[in-house]
């Protein structure tokens, strides 16, 4: 990143901030589909700021962001009025899976690129501002705006299951935990859950938003858990992990060939294996539903990146928190968190 000269801190005008915004929110759409790859989104701008096109990465193999914004400027007749490019994540300067989304950009008349987050990937070369800077586009990171700090932590936010993957070569671990106004997990007998019709919604969408689910043989034995998105909609035709700590003889065998039939099922006979057992999948994000017992080990061992309660009180409504351990969290993407306190009984929604 700081191979890039250009006048520091500069000011990130408004509509950029703006078109920031609209970039993650597109590519957060499309979370839960994208890996191994990053969410990303791409907004094209004219010259006076007006967005021409809102693009993002749907899904591993398709193409990315920016190169699909040019796709769209191109089937839309506005090529010629790209003048400033925003993107989440710096531009890709290599060949994968698609071709280098710098040659994308540079085939437009933009000007201006501003750029979220580096690429953390170690395995690709990178370089992808530096290449277009060299280029004479005028090339603009967040980090470096006086003002662009909430665009900035959106962005990371957006990238954080991802970074943290390549970082420490694991998804990120998110443990969704419902406590009664006992302070009991277990729902009662015939039902699988207590918490209200809204936190079953948003339960719903964080497994649409998780690349797969956690959970031990307690809860299959107790509740023979569908754990398919429903409620809110779902991402088309994708199949997702679902990683069963402990003993595969204590999974009954109906349950494991119907579940068969949607995730790919993996066996962690102890948890403490969960970071290998997760590494060996290409999921960016989990998220744990297990029952006391699990949590605990999960707890002992630091095994999640954050924890969201939701704790149910006498007059049966639901109040949420989350503790993250890292400075950014994906949560951080729900709109309604920024306003929650801890106490206060908030329903994050997509
Ligand atoms: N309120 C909520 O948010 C939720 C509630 N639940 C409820 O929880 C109840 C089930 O809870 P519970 O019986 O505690 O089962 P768990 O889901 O917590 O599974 C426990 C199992 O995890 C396995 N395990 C793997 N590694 C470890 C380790 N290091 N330490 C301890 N256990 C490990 C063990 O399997 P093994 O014995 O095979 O070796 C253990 O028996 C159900 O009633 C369910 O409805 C479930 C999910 C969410
Ligand atoms: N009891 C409880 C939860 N329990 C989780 O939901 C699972 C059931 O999933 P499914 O079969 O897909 O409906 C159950 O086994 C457990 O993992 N979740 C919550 O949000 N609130 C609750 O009160």
């Amino acid at each position: 990143m700081n191979s890039i000269s250009q006048p520091f801190p500069h000011t990130m005008p408004e509509h950029v901030g703006a078109a920031f915004d609209m970039a993650v929110s597109e590519a957060w759409r499309f979370a839960g589909q994208t890996a191994p790859n990053p969410a990303v989104g791409c907004v094209l701008l004219d010259a006076r700021g007006e967005v021409l096109v809102i693009a993002a990465h749907h899904k591993a193999g398709a193409l990315h962001a920016e190169r699909l914004a040019v796709e769209q400027a191109h089937a839309l007749g506005v090529v010629e009025r790209i003048h400033t490019a925003v993107v989440t994540l710096e531009p890709c300067n290599h060949t994968g899976r698609t071709p280098p989304c710098t040659e994308a950009l540079l085939s437009t008349p933009v000007q201006t690129v501003w750029i979220g987050c580096a690429d953390p990937n170690p395995h690709v070369p990178g370089g992808g501002a530096a290449y277009l800077q060299a280029r004479g586009l005028d090339v603009r990171w967040l980090a470096h705006a006086a003002n662009g700090g909430a665009c900035l932590a959106r962005c990371k936010a957006l990238l954080a299951p991802f970074a943290w993957r390549m970082a420490h070569g694991r998804p990120w671990i998110t443990v969704k935990q419902a406590v009664n106004a006992q302070g009991n997990m277990v729902p009662p007998v015939g039902s699988t859950t207590f918490t209200t019709r809204q936190s079953l919604e948003f339960a719903h969408i964080l497994r649409r938003v998780t690349d797969g689910i956690v959970t031990g043989t307690g809860t299959i034995q107790a509740d023979l858990p569908a754990f398919t998105v429903r409620h809110v909609p779902d991402h088309a035709n994708r199949r997702r992990v679902l990683v069963v700590c402990g003993a595969p003889n204590k999974v009954p065998a109906h349950w494991q060939e119907q579940a068969q039939a949607r995730f790919d099922v993996l066996f962690c006979p102890d948890c403490a294996d969960l970071p290998a057992v997760l590494a060996s999948t290409s999921a960016l994000w989990v998220m744990v539903e297990a029952g006391p017992t699990l949590l605990r080990a999960i707890s002992a061992q630091g095994l999640w990146d954050d924890w969201l309660h939701i704790r149910q009180d006498a007059q049966g409504c639901d109040h949420f928190s989350v503790s993250t351990r890292h400075d950014i969290s994906p949560l951080s993407l729900f709109p309604q968190w920024a306003r929650c306190t801890q106490e206060q009984a908030c329903f994050p929604v997509l």
